[in-house]
């Protein structure tokens, strides 16, 4: 394990961001949830306490024992982080007379403290709370404080621990970065040596030594930028012992098997396309609910890769491209956060499985996977590829699957992604595609009555697919992409456009 920071999650909406300022120093960090905090290590340099939408004061809010970091590596207590070491060591924890959400400024500050170094008085701060800390166990000392909240930062006497009631994490702290680069480089004495050429090096080191000398390795290969940056990785570890297997579930975009297939002749892989179409299709049979859809998924995914590893002598390992978000997304039971959908490389697999799983970008966000990419020298069309999911066309249709609905859709998103392309606005989305809704209405096509389906145009900007927002792609555009579907997608008569931020929505429909 490479130098890190451990952040403790307590189940904020901000813990990501907490994880991705401190990467964009390049230290290295990881989220564990806190109903499930590590032993401390040597690696760990420093600890992050999380904020939480639990109040101190409610008798079944987290409240684990932090004896085991205290005192022995640096802490920094976000918000609820903050609240509850006041908490647990005699402070008194009440409810705020104002709540405050929003911009605050700082007015008394320490600058003798070295988390507030180079912090000025007068610094924006960003407030996110209903409790406040109203008094200080002993031993406790104020470094900031905002006009109206006295207890804005302390910091333990004879202890590297420091509370914080404003959110560093959030850019509308000015000097939240500023803050969180005094904590993990001055006072845990990380270096920022976690760069993508360090983490290519490190991988690859990884790699060889978790695989050996001898084992085959299955990976399952899609043509989307995860899958592909992990195939460099092994490639570079264990050259030809790497078998790519791109599965065409028969939820492909218009066209995909083939194109994918092309797309990676040229890079030295050893890739092969199996067709498991009618398999998907047939576990699908009468699936409507969408999380029993994406476990029905996950699993015939394992069993077409399990039955083409038999095929490879000495295949023991299948890799994958999973992704931060699709872990972080998915397992719910160990953590505080819900399980918000089964990624079906994740959640979606199946209790018993006879290889053994091997992950080397799990810990990395998308924009991450892509520098990485960079580092490795993907070609271009692949690394800018918008994310496509490993359950395809089966999680944007609505309900049920069968093979005419699937034709439906791709039908139409080839429409609109070819639309996006021509007019210049692919690289300007981060994601686009369309939802075929269990929906049909009325219209009039040559003066007859039709009575046909609805579709959803979905296009959302993002950085990391954490949080999203709806492209606003022009109104000509989208004038233009409707008529050609309705023109010639026979069976289609509506087009919407889908104007949902992720929160709350999500960019996939199930
Ligand atoms: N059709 C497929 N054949 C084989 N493996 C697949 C297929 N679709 C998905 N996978 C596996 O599931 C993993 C997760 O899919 P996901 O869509 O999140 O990543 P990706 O396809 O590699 O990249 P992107 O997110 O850019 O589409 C992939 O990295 C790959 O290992
Ligand atoms: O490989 C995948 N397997 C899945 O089961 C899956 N579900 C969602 N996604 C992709 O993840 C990103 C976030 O999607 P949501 O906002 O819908 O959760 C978006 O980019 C989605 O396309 C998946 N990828
Ligand atoms: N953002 C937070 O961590 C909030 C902590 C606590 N729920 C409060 O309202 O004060
Ligand atoms: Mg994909």
């Amino acid at each position: 394990m490479p130098q890190q920071i451990l952040i403790l999650d307590f189940g904020s909406q901000y813990t990501q961001l907490i994880a991705r300022r401190i990467r964009e120093l390049n230290v290295y960090c990881e989220i564990h949830p806190y109903t499930h905090a590590p032993d401390l290590t040597e690696d760990i340099r420093g600890v992050v306490l999380s904020g939480s939408p639990c109040s101190v004061r409610d008798a079944d809010s987290p409240n684990p024992d932090l004896s085991r970091y205290l005192g022995q590596v640096p802490v920094l207590g976000v918000c609820y982080g903050a609240q509850l070491l006041a908490h647990q060591q005699g402070g008194e924890v009440l409810p705020a007379t104002i709540r405050e959400y929003g911009r605050a400024r700082l007015a008394r500050v320490h600058h003798s403290s070295p988390l507030l170094h180079g912090v000025p008085t007068e610094s924006q701060v960003w407030m996110s709370h209903g409790d406040t800390i109203k008094t200080l166990p002993a031993g406790f000392d104020i470094i900031a404080s905002t006009p109206e909240v006295a207890v804005a930062a302390y910091q333990i006497q004879g202890q590297e621990t420091y509370g914080i009631q404003f959110h560093p994490e959030v850019t509308h702290s000015t000097d939240g970065k500023t803050l969180l680069q005094n904590f993990v480089v001055n006072i845990c004495g990380l270096d920022q040596s976690w760069t993508p050429e360090h983490f290519v090096d490190s991988m690859v080191e990884t790699l060889q030594r978790t695989i050996g000398e001898e084992d085959q390795v299955i990976l399952g290969l899609s043509g989307g930028v995860d899958s592909s940056v992990a195939a460099l990785l092994l490639h570079k570890a264990i050259g030809k012992r790497l078998h790519g297997i791109f599965v065409n579930n028969g939820l492909l975009r218009k066209n995909e098997y083939e194109d994918v297939l092309h797309s990676y002749q040229g890079l030295g892989l050893n890739v092969r396309g199996v067709d498991a179409s009618q398999e998907f299709y047939d576990a699908l049979v009468g699936l409507t609910d969408p999380e029993l859809k994406r476990k029905a998924i996950g699993r015939t995914f394992i069993e077409v890769f399990d039955r083409e590893a038999q095929k490879v002598e000495g295949a023991r390992w299948l890799a994958q491209g999973t992704i931060y978000p699709d872990v972080i997304e998915s397992v719910s039971v160990k953590g505080p956060a819900v399980t918000i959908k089964s990624h079906h490389n994740v959640g979606g697999l199946p209790e018993k499985m006879n290889l053994r799983i091997v992950e080397p970008l799990r810990a990395l966000f998308k924009d991450e996977v892509r520098e990485v990419g960079h580092t490795l020298e993907l070609p271009e069309n692949i690394l800018h590829r918008h994310p496509f999911p490993g359950p395809g066309l089966g999680i944007r249709i609505l309900g049920d699957i069968t093979p005419e609905k699937v034709d439906l859709l791709q039908r139409a998103d080839a429409i609109f992604i070819n639309g996006l392309k021509d007019h210049g606005l692919y690289d300007k989305v981060w994601q686009a595609g369309v939802m075929l809704l269990p929906v049909q209405s009325v219209g009039v096509m040559g003066d007859e009555r039709t009575y046909e389906r609805v579709v959803a145009l979905r296009a959302v900007t993002s950085v990391d697919g954490m949080t999203a927002d709806w492209a606003h792609l022009p109104y000509e555009f989208l004038a233009d992409v409707s008529n050609r579907i309705i023109n010639q997608v026979r069976g289609i008569n509506r087009v919407v456009y889908d104007i949902s931020s992720k929160p709350p929505a999500t960019i996939e429909w199930e």
